[in-house]
């Protein structure tokens, strides 16, 4: 065949998913009638995760699972934007790390809202000024953040799906590496970047500031004072910064779980993860009690942080992931009998235990 006639062919292959994709705008336009009407939530965390996996797993063609993944993530996107409240809040500004998480998950059509701090984007979900908000929790290199966890005490909110993203740190800037006497980032992005950081730039002052956008900004502002950012590389395209050195993470595989948060959680979907916050009496024995629970039911905890109270001194939440949905009967009944070892115990949220 020649460029015209393979031309042709795509073509008319186009016009048909053009209007493949309308009847299925309109389809999903009738289940958010439905939703609105039963007082369902529009965005439905099971049911995109098992049609991904449905979908991935039929594909007999030459695209790769990542390609299938991401042109249907932006079809679902589509088809959340046609409910005009879709709004997502997410730790600004835009270019950020948790922006890119939210992109991952909701796609490029929806309204995005960013915001100043962790604070502000629960209570965004909250004061129902968002749907769904899109928050760090944990980054394989450095641990918890416990801004985030802190937060969840007081909060009505529940976890309703995660997000995996891999993140890779560069150092930006607008002058030459020689030049580079400041090096400004957000605390985590520091701390994954630790050895590097040693190694390259052990006289630079590290400068500490609210995100990795907010890094790249000033690095483009004061590059006459010899001012460079650690961040992504959509801070760096939204600042006009180059790429000095690509990859700077200490370890590879360097990736950040993020949650979304909602008023509702999520539904079963056969493979989940559930969070829950407890305190313990201040008694002694008493935390080995509450975890002896989750042994008894035969419950697989993949993770536990503790923060102060913020009560009184030395009295501390516990935060807790385990295999499962609290839906299931051994896990409902394992947070049964937890709740008799404790003087609090808080269900934040049963969610896809996907690995994107
Ligand atoms: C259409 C639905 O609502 C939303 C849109 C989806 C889609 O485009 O396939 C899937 C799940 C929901 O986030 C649904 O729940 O079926």
């Amino acid at each position: 065949m020649t460029l015209d006639e393979i031309r042709v062919h795509i073509d008319a292959i186009d016009s048909q998913l053009l209007d493949l994709l309308s009847q299925r705008a309109d389809l999903v336009h009738e289940v958010g009638v439905v939703k609105k009407r039963d007082g369902l939530q529009i965005y439905a965390p099971e049911r995109e995760d098992a049609l991904l996996k449905k979908l991935v797993a039929m594909n007999e063609g030459r695209l790769p699972e990542r390609s299938i993944r991401a042109i249907y993530r932006e079809i679902m996107s589509a088809a959340l934007a046609l409910e005009d409240d879709m709004k997502i809040a997410y730790l600004g500004p835009e270019g950020t790390w948790t922006h890119q998480a939210a992109i991952k998950k909701f796609g490029h059509s929806v309204e995005y809202l960013p915001q100043a701090n962790f604070a502000e984007v629960f209570d965004q979900v909250a004061r129902r000024k968002a749907s769904y908000g899109v928050v760090p929790i944990e980054n394989s290199t450095e641990g918890a953040v416990s801004h985030t966890l802190d937060l969840f005490v007081d909060s009505p909110l529940r976890i309703c799906a995660q997000i995996l993203l891999r993140i890779e740190n560069n150092l930006l800037a607008s002058i030459p590496r020689e030049e580079i006497k400041t090096l400004y980032s957000h605390p985590q992005v520091f701390g994954q970047c630790k050895n590097w950081i040693l190694r390259h730039f052990p006289n630079a002052d590290l400068v500490e500031v609210s995100s990795t956008t907010r890094a790249a900004q000033i690095a483009s502002e004061r590059a006459s004072e010899g001012a460079a950012a650690l961040g992504g590389t959509l801070a760096a395209e939204l600042n006009q910064l180059e790429i000095i050195e690509s990859s700077i993470q200490d370890r590879a595989t360097n990736t950040t779980r993020f949650l979304v948060v909602s008023e509702k959680t999520c539904p079963p979907t056969g493979n989940d993860r559930t969070s829950i916050l407890f305190a313990v009496r201040d008694q002694p024995g008493s935390l080995v009690d509450a975890l002896k629970a989750f042994n008894a039911f035969e419950i697989n905890m993949s993770k536990i942080e503790s923060r102060p109270s913020k009560q009184k001194d030395w009295e501390y939440i516990f935060y807790v992931d385990l295999a499962g949905h609290c839906e299931d009967p051994k896990l409902a009944d394992a947070l049964k009998e937890l709740e008799t070892h404790c003087s609090l115990v808080k269900l934040l949220g049963s969610y896809p235990d996907s690995e994107e």
